[in-house]
Parts: C-alpha cells; sequence; structure tokens
C-alpha cells in the first residue's frame, strides 16, 4: 500500500521527542501501522543535512524469528518506496550480541557497497538494536541508524537513548558506543506475537522507571495487573509512551551518562549484569536479571538505612504479580567472589570502586559508592 506524504501526517500517531543538543530525534509509536515506516524515514533523512540527497539505501538487521514475522515485510514496504534493502538475520538470541556477528554486518555492508549515507535498519528486540547500531556506530566511523524495535524492553528502553554494544566474554555491553538513532518506530502490533517470557521480560525495565522516577507508574503498574498479565492494549501503549517519555528526560540531560543522572538508568544493572554473564548470555533475560538485580539493590539500600523493608517488598510483590522472578535460580554454579570480581568490571566502577543505584523511595534514586563490601555479601547471602 503506497501512503502518501500528506496522507501520513493525517493518520493518528503517538510521537515522543528526544531533544539532543547534536541532534533531535522522535519516537512514533503506532498501532497496525507499518506503512508509515517509509514516509517517516524519508523524514528522518530529510532533517540530516548530508543525508537530504540521500539514496535510500539501508541494510535492514533482524533476526531469525523477526524475520518472518515482520523484517520481509518490512523490506517490501520499503521496496515499493524505491529503497534498495538488503537483509542479514543474525540467530536470535543474546549470544548474537558478538564481535562475530558484528563482522557478519560489517561483511555485508561492503558486498552491497554501503557508504555514509546507506542507512542501518535494526528490527527487532534489544540484542539486534545493540548489535546492529554497534556495527552502525563503528562501519565507515558511523552509518544512520534507525531503530524498529519489536519486543516491549526494546520499545520501553534499548531502542531510545543511543546506546550500542555487543558483549565480552567478562561482561554485559562491554564493548559499545553512543550512536543515537535518526528516529524510533513502534508498532504496538508487534506484542501480539511475543513470547510471554520475553514480553514480562520487558515489564522490569517498565518497573525500573517506577522505581528510579515516576511513583506514579509504579502505582499504575500494582493497580492494572490483569489488564498487564492479559496484554491490554491500552494500557501497554500508555506504559510504552510513558517509559519512553521518562528515558528520554534522562538522555537530554546527560546522554554520554557523565553526570550521573543516566546512572540511575542502571538500577539493579550492576547485580543483573554479573548475574547474566555467570548463568551464561541468555539463560537469564535481560529483564529477569533486572528484576532479581533491582530487589538486591533494594536490599542493600535498606541495610544501609536508605529506605524501610516495605519498599523492597512493594518490588517483590509488584515483580512477582507481574510474572518476574526475585531470587536467582538455584542452584547457581558460581560464588559470591565470582558475582563480586564481575562488578567490579561494571561500567559505572572507578578506580575499583563499585557503585549501585540504589532507591531513596518510590519514585527516587542515587548512585552510591564507597559501599563495605560485606553488606554487600550479606545481600548476595540473602
Ligand atoms: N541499549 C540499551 O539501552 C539497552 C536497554 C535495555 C536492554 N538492552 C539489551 O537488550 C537485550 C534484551 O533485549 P530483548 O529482551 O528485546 O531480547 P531479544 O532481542 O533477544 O528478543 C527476545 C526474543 O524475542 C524474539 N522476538 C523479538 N520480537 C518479537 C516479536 N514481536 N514476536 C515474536 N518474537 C519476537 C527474538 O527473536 C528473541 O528470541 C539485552 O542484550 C540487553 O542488554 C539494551
Ligand atoms: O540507557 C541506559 O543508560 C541504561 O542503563 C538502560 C539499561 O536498561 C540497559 O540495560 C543498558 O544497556 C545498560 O547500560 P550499560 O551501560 O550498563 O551497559
Ligand atoms: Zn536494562
Amino acid at each position: 500500500m503506497n501512503t502518501s506524504h500528506d496522507t501520513v501526517n493525517s493518520l493518528p500517531r503517538q510521537l515522543v521527542p528526544v531533544k539532543l543538543a547534536e541532534r533531535s530525534y522522535e519516537i512514533a509509536i503506532v498501532n497496525e501501522q507499518w506503512n508509515l515506516l517509509p514516509s517517516l524515514m524519508d523524514s528522518w533523512l530529510e532533517r540530516v543535512d548530508h543525508l537530504k540527497s540521500a539514496a535510500r539505501k539501508a541494510l535492514l538487521v533482524t533476526d531469525t524469528n523477526v524475520l518472518n514475522l515482520f523484517a520481509e515485510k518490512l523490506k517490501q514496504e520499503l521496496s515499493d518506496q524505491n529503497w534498495t534493502v538488503e537483509l542479514i538475520a543474525v540467530p536470535a538470541g543474546e549470544s548474537s550480541k558478538s564481535l562475530a556477528m558484528a563482522n557478519q554486518i560489517y561483511d555485508q555492508l561492503v558486498e552491497m557497497q554501503a557508504d555514509r549515507q546507506t542507512v542501518v535498519m535494526a528490527v527487532g528486540g534489544g540484542v539486534v538494536g545493540d548489535l546492529a547500531g554497534f556495527a552502525a556506530a563503528t562501519y565507515n566511523r558511523g552509518l544512520p541508524f534507525v531503530q524498529v524495535p519489536t519486543t516491549l524492553l526494546a520499545d520501553v528502553d534499548s531502542s531510545v537513548g543511543g546506546k550500542v554494544g555487543i558483549n565480552h566474554a567478562k561482561g554485559k555491553n562491554l564493548i559499545g558506543a553512543f550512536h543515537q538513532p535518526l528516529g524510533v518506530f513502534i508498532d504496538t502490533s508487534s506484542f501480539n506475537t511475543l513470547p510471554d517470557r520475553d514480553y514480562r521480560s520487558g515489564l522490569a525495565e517498565v518497573v525500573k522507571y517506577g522505581v528510579i522516577l515516576d511513583a506514579n507508574l509504579f502505582e499504575t503498574l500494582e493497580n492494572n495487573i490483569e489488564a498487564i498479565n492479559s496484554r491490554d492494549p491500552e494500557i501497554l501503549i500508555e506504559l510504552v509512551k510513558r517509559s519512553c517519555q521518562l528515558k528520554a528526560e534522562v538522555v537530554e540531560q546527560d546522554e554520554y551518562e557523565r553526570s550521573g543522572l543516566r546512572a540511575i538508568l542502571n538500577y539493579g544493572h550492576t547485580f543483573a549484569h554479573a548475574y547474566e554473564a555467570l548463568c551464561g548470555y541468555g539463560e537469564l533475560m535481560h529483564g529477569e536479571a533486572v528484576s532479581i538485580g533491582m530487589i538486591d539493590a533494594s536490599r542493600l539500600a535498606e541495610k544501609l538505612g536508605m529506605i524501610g523493608e516495605e519498599v523492597t517488598t512493594r518490588q517483590i510483590n509488584l515483580l512477582s504479580k507481574l510474572g518476574l522472578p526475585t531470587d536467582l535460580p538455584q542452584p547457581v554454579a558460581f560464588t559470591h567472589d565470582d558475582i563480586i570480581s564481575r562488578m567490579k568490571i561494571d561500567k559505572k566502577t572507578v578506580a575499583g570502586q563499585l557503585r549501585f543505584v540504589l532507591p531513596r523511595k518510590l519514585g527516587q534514586v542515587e548512585v552510591v559508592k564507597g559501599i563495605d563490601e560485606q553488606l554487600v555479601r550479606e545481600v548476595l547471602s540473602r
């Protein structure tokens, strides 16, 4: 279906702006409107001087699950609008966030004679977004990049803010860059096919926003468990839009995570990333690890007298009702020493000093350093 530019502008859609110093972009939230993407991409290219007359050439990066669900369809939508589109599908799952997979994307870009006007499009979840974004950030020292997230987690978090990267055997996302997209295209109809575990993994990051920034959002989650668990479209669009707004507000103030503000988005992640690496990438989903990590961080805040037990209990109750774990699956094949040594590689660590994002109350957290390692071990002992 060919949609003229004027028609696109008349169609209903939610737009969340991301206003950055170097270049602003928008998050377009639609439903069953994949056909809007080509016109939106044209409008995004128009906004960048050196891309105004770009040749409408793209590499679409996806994974083996999303290929037949959305990627092939999108390739056709773009081709119908005179785009030249190549496509590469990496194996689905966390293990594709690797140098080997990045190299496969580089090979494809060489093969198609990509130039600095060739757009890299990520169509998939956070793994595809991080991997494709890393390739876009590094090939030719930077290619235009478009995020088309298809999981709840990618919608509410990974597609926004420009963090892209791949994993190192010793740590999550240790190799990466900040590479902002030209725009983000979210079609909430992608929820219809999302497996339950992946859906719930994304909810963990939404709960995170409630704890770190928005107590009202936390209460909305508590008061709408049934609607959320049944994937009610209205509540989901509300959660996606609010999450994107909250993340955009943080990234706008601290794009490169230098002032300490953006670190709050890392709530639960000091523990989570250690668990993901030690369990073996992909064993624990990112959101599941974050869910467990948020409770560990909350318990650490209790030990420091920052919060009362009820703040942790409310998080445990909410996460559990949303089908998320709040404890590591047992038995685990690693020790507390292993966990702490992985935490020391965390990107927030400075001069060997661990840093944790800890709750002061629901809706407010702060970055805390200089914590007695014994307290961390007590939390790990649960
Ligand atoms: N860059 C960031 O700011 C940021 C933020 C949060 C998380 N992340 C990263 O994101 C990754 C997790 O992302 P994820 O949870 O999206 O995992 P994922 O990309 O592995 O996708 C989950 C699974 O769902 C499948 N899938 C995707 N969309 C689908 C759909 N609509 N229908 C059916 N199946 C679908 C995928 O093929 C995959 O098997 C982690 O690596 C995490 O570190 C990055
Ligand atoms: O965008 C951010 O900043 C975040 O911290 C979002 C996190 O949910 C996400 O998992 C991010 O990839 C973790 O950042 P990292 O710098 O610890 O890799
Ligand atoms: Zn995360």
